[in-house]
């Protein structure tokens, strides 16, 4: 701890003349040279005096010489200073030291009336420099509350008559004593404060119970001196040092003579006692400033208590008021003279840094403690530093890592879907191939049976026949081995599909519901999507290799018909030029002739008829709708829950049943499915989308034909020649296909079919649509043998369209149904004329709508076109009349031992009745002969 000596700093206040002095005219004693520099006593302003006309250098012999003592103090304030300059110049700097840990002073001296009083408290006016203080205090203890903690406690006491009582409790005299701290007044209890508020209400508290008594000299005169302490005790909050700091501020009463002051009795005791005290002051600073060793403090409790200020561990502030007016010029002087003496007191200036008297093992331990203490707390420190760092780390890992963490989950996800997928579309392909191949082979067994009933009545020798039989029921046997060594397989990639399909289902239900269902709704309805191209592709490969085996066998049956038929031809030739055609024959010739004239009778597949007729058509195991279809594929044929219900009910617990609902254009609901547009255009909700549903592309390749719902669009074509009998052989192989077409699709206007009129036709129209086109092309004629449905019977029961006859073969069949229809005898004449003489083929349209879009109209006469057309169409009635007249007209002839077919084929016999009878429907004879003579041209 470093001590410094430093002096009092003395300053001088020079106040204003007062009234009273005023009335007196004084003379300005006092003259401020600069804020150090005072002259006591000046010259005064003198006028030039002249006796006799003489200047005169002395006017006053008497006058006494003035003293124009030059003083030099630390500050010297004149009349115009305020206490604002006085507390800036001097209080300020000393509440800096207070605050750096010294012990302050400052205390004012004067006569009475100098000035003391109103340079400490002031009034509300002026504040005195008290009240400056302790704001500029507070102030900096304020800025200093975060590093330190304060206690401030204040005390105000009096010495009166050395006495020494407490201003602020009114309570005395308390006697001072002396410790190692310095004088120590006993009982005193500082009253603490906490801000400057409180300060001033103690401070005016004091001040009223401070002992005032007017005086000669000062109506508000101090007859005690005042000593207002202020004990600070401030502690480093970091490092816990302590400092206790006391700034005194004494107003000291009157230093006048007592002759000044008039008083008598207890006012000059009162005085004598200042006096006194103020004499001990004036000796202790005569001694002080002589740097005396002894100074004689306890010569009064005034010194006593200002021990510490003069010549102890403070800093001090003497401010000597005085007058300036020449009245009191003994007090002025007096006053200045110990300012003077004051300026010469040094003091030993030190912190004040409370000593410890712990001892030192007591400080060891603690050392010790704290030491500890550091450690704890720095494995603290440091144990909450890691904790923190590493939810930092996990912070930052899980911030980094939360894409990732996406990221791997999506990944999850779609490994999951594609799996899934994966092993369902497996599945998938091999099932179809298997079913497709199982088909297919169904397919040629029912060719190879078709193609044994053939070799059974078509064979050169009867010895080859069961060995081409036998060829034929082993190949079929082995067709049936291959079907039932693969179904095995069958049923297993049928469970495993079945397996997958309902992990797939269980896979879009837990996809719906977990937190990616937004992003994954989307590649699922993708994975969705490529199942049905890859069934749609299965489809489509089974439908063209189906196609592609038929195409093959019908290249194989128009052979054998076209072979068949020149046989039967040159046969009948060579027999008939030898003379060898007997009865029996002739007369099964015949029978064929008939019977392929008989099979083409004219109906219309209307409402009834067509309702017998589908009901009529077996789709079973074995038809052509079966073979191509791989509906058995689906997930309804493997017994699946629909995927819609799934799909729905899915929709219905996410959304919580508050699905939207699209209202559709034909005012159905649909629900807008989140998973794909392919459920969304759903027909029906709740229904099972399914996914091998034929698409229509697919299903029309399987057609024989193109035909439009709106009617027959087909145009059938004319050969300029007349029709033989194996064109119309061929051409009932044309009609089978085109009855395959029939079978296969649904027609929703009346069509004209042509179709046999005997034998069979409650036989089931699906077996034959298993024939190739152009099976029924055996030359009817050349067969030898009775039975009719053996072969021909099959064909004859067909029922097929003729706007499919669009080939060569179908002209004299055409023809026929022309003839035998209610066309327009004009227009038929016209027709089959153009015909016979024109080469190439005619397109004949007896359709409405495609008559008038045909390029090529038959007959030059659209007026003739027309009404054919429109006899054709406007009565169906009229059709099935001709029908029942050909009909009747056959059963004439049967009834006639059969010879009306060879009548028909012999144009010089008479028609029969019924025919004859259809005839009288002509409008003319001539009409009438050109129908019977084309007739004849026809069936010839
Ligand atoms: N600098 C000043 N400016 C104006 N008026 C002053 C000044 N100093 C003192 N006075 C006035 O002079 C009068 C006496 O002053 P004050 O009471 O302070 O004297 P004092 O020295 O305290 O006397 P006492 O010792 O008797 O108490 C008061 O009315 C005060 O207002």
């Amino acid at each position: 701890m470093t001590a410094d000596s430093r002096k009092i700093r003395v300053a001088v206040r020079v106040r204003p003349f007062n009234e009273r002095e005023m009335e007196h005219n004084p003379r300005n004693i006092i003259k401020v040279l600069d804020k150090s520099t005072l002259m006591f006593d000046p010259d005064e302003d003198e006028d030039e005096f002249f006796f006799h006309g003489v200047k005169q250098t002395h006017r006053d012999i008497t006058k006494r010489v003035k003293k124009k003592l030059t003083m030099e103090y630390d500050d010297v304030f004149d009349n115009t200073a305020t206490n604002n300059d006085i507390f800036e110049v001097c209080m300020k700097p000393l509440v800096q030291s207070v605050m750096n840990g010294y012990n302050c002073s400052v205390f004012v001296y004067g006569a009475t009336g100098a000035g003391k009083t109103h340079t400490m408290l002031g009034n509300p006016d002026c504040p005195g420099i008290t009240f400056l203080t302790m704001k500029e205090l507070f102030r900096q203890i304020e800025s200093l509350s975060e590093v330190r903690k304060f206690d401030i406690g204040i005390s105000y006491l009096e010495v009166y008559n050395e006495l020494v009582m407490n201003l602020l409790t009114k309570s005395g005299p308390l006697k001072l004593r002396e410790d190692s701290n310095g004088v120590v007044v006993s009982g005193l209890v500082l009253k603490q404060i906490h801000n400057a508020t409180e300060l001033l209400d103690l401070l005016a508290l004091g001040n009223r119970n401070r002992t005032q008594h007017p005086t000669d000299a000062n109506a508000e005169s101090s007859r005690s001196h005042a000593i207002f302490q202020v004990h600070i005790r401030m502690v480093e909050k970091k490092t816990g040092q302590k400092r206790t700091v006391k700034l005194s501020m004494i107003d000291l009463a009157g230093s006048e003579r007592a002759a000044s002051t008039k008083g008598l009795g207890i006012r000059f005791k009162e005085g004598a006692n200042i006096n006194k005290s103020l004499l001990a002051l004036g000796n202790c600073i005569n001694k002080l400033a002589d740097g005396l060793k002894h100074i004689p403090y306890r010569d009064s409790n005034l010194t006593r208590i200002l021990k510490d200020s003069l010549g102890g561990n403070c800093q001090t502030v003497m401010i000597a008021n005085i007058s300036p007016s020449s009245q009191t010029y003994d007090d002025t002087y007096n006053t200045l003279k110990y300012a003077s003496r004051a300026k010469k007191i040094r003091t030993i200036v030190r912190q004040n840094i409370v000593p410890s008297n712990v001892p030192k093992e007591f400080l060891v331990k603690k050392v010790n403690e704290q030491a500890e203490e550091i450690e704890r707390l720095k494995a603290k420190v440091a144990d909450l530093e890691e904790q923190l760092r590493k939810k930092g780390q996990a912070a930052a890992a899980e911030t980094s890592t939360s894409p990732a963490l996406n990221e791997t989950l999506l990944n999850t996800w779609i490994s999951r879907i594609d799996s899934c997928y994966a092993s369902m579309r497996e599945a998938l392909e091999h099932f179809i191939a298997l079913k497709s191949k199982e088909k297919l082979i169904n397919m040629r067994v029912k060719l190879k049976e078709q193609a044994e009933h053939i070799a059974r009545v078509v064979t050169l020798d009867g010895s080859h026949l069961n060995e081409d039989i036998a060829k034929l029921e082993a190949s079929i046997d082995r067709c049936g081995k291959q079907v039932a060594n693969q179904q095995a397989d069958t049923s297993r990639w049928k469970e495993r599909l079945r397996h997958a399909r309902r992990n797939r289902n269980a896979l879009r239900q837990e996809v719906l519901q977990c937190e990616l269902a937004p992003v994954l709704k989307g590649y699922v309805s993708g994975k969705e999507a490529e199942i049905e191209a890859v069934t749609a592709t299965l489809w489509k490969d089974h439908v063209l290799q189906m196609s592609f085996t038929y195409d093959q066998e019908n290249k194989l049956w128009q052979n054998i018909m076209m072979l068949s038929g020149d046989i039967i031809q040159q046969n009948y030739l060579l027999l008939r030029s030898m003379d060898r055609l007997d009865n029996l024959t002739l007369d099964k010739l015949k029978r064929l002739v008939k019977l392929n004239q008989r099979q083409r009778g004219v109906t219309f597949l209307d409402d009834d008829c067509q309702q017998d007729y589908r009901n009529g058509i077996d789709l079973s195991s074995n038809s052509l709708d079966d073979i191509a279809n791989l509906s058995d594929c689906s997930e309804d044929a493997i017994d699946f829950p629909p995927d819609n219900a799934v799909a729905s009910s899915t929709l219905t617990s996410v959304e919580g049943g508050s699905s939207k609902r699209a209202k559709l254009n034909d005012g159905s609901e649909s629900d807008t499915e989140p998973y794909s547009t392919v459920q969304e255009s759903e027909p029906e909700a709740g229904v099972e989308r399914n996914v091998f549903k034929k698409p229509k592309t697919v299903g029309r390749t399987i057609s024989f034909k193109a035909t439009t719902a709106g009617g027959i669009s087909a145009r059938p074509t004319l050969s300029r020649r007349t029709p033989t009998k194996q064109q119309q052989t061929r051409s009932a192989a044309a009609a089978t296909a085109a009855a395959i077409t029939h079978a296969s699709q649904r027609l929703k206007v009346p069509r004209l079919v042509v179709s046999n009129t005997f034998g069979g036709m409650n036989a089931p129209v699906g077996k034959k649509m298993a024939m190739p086109r152009g099976a029924g092309g055996q030359d009817e004629n050349k067969s030898d043998t009775s039975d009719e449905s053996n072969g021909i019977g099959n064909i004859a029961n067909s029922t097929f369209d003729i706007a499919s006859a669009k080939d060569s073969e179908t002209e004299s069949l055409f023809s026929n149904v022309l003839v035998e229809s209610n066309v327009d005898p004009h227009v038929l004449d016209k027709v089959l004329r153009r015909a016979s003489m024109k080469g190439g083929k005619m397109t004949l349209s007896v359709n409405k709508e495609n008559r008038k879009k045909s390029p090529k109209r038959i007959g030059k006469s659209p007026r003739s076109v027309n009404r054919t057309n429109n006899r054709t169409n406007a009565s169906a009635s009229s059709v099935i009349n001709r029908y029942r007249m050909m009909k009747a007209k056959d059963t004439a002839g049967s009834s006639s031992g059969g010879s009306s077919s060879a009548s028909s084929m012999a144009s010089s016999k008479p028609l029969p009745s019924a025919m004859r009878t259809a005839n009288n429907n002509f409008e003319s004879d001539g009409d009438r002969n050109r129908h019977n003579r084309l007739m004849g041209i026809i069936k010839k």
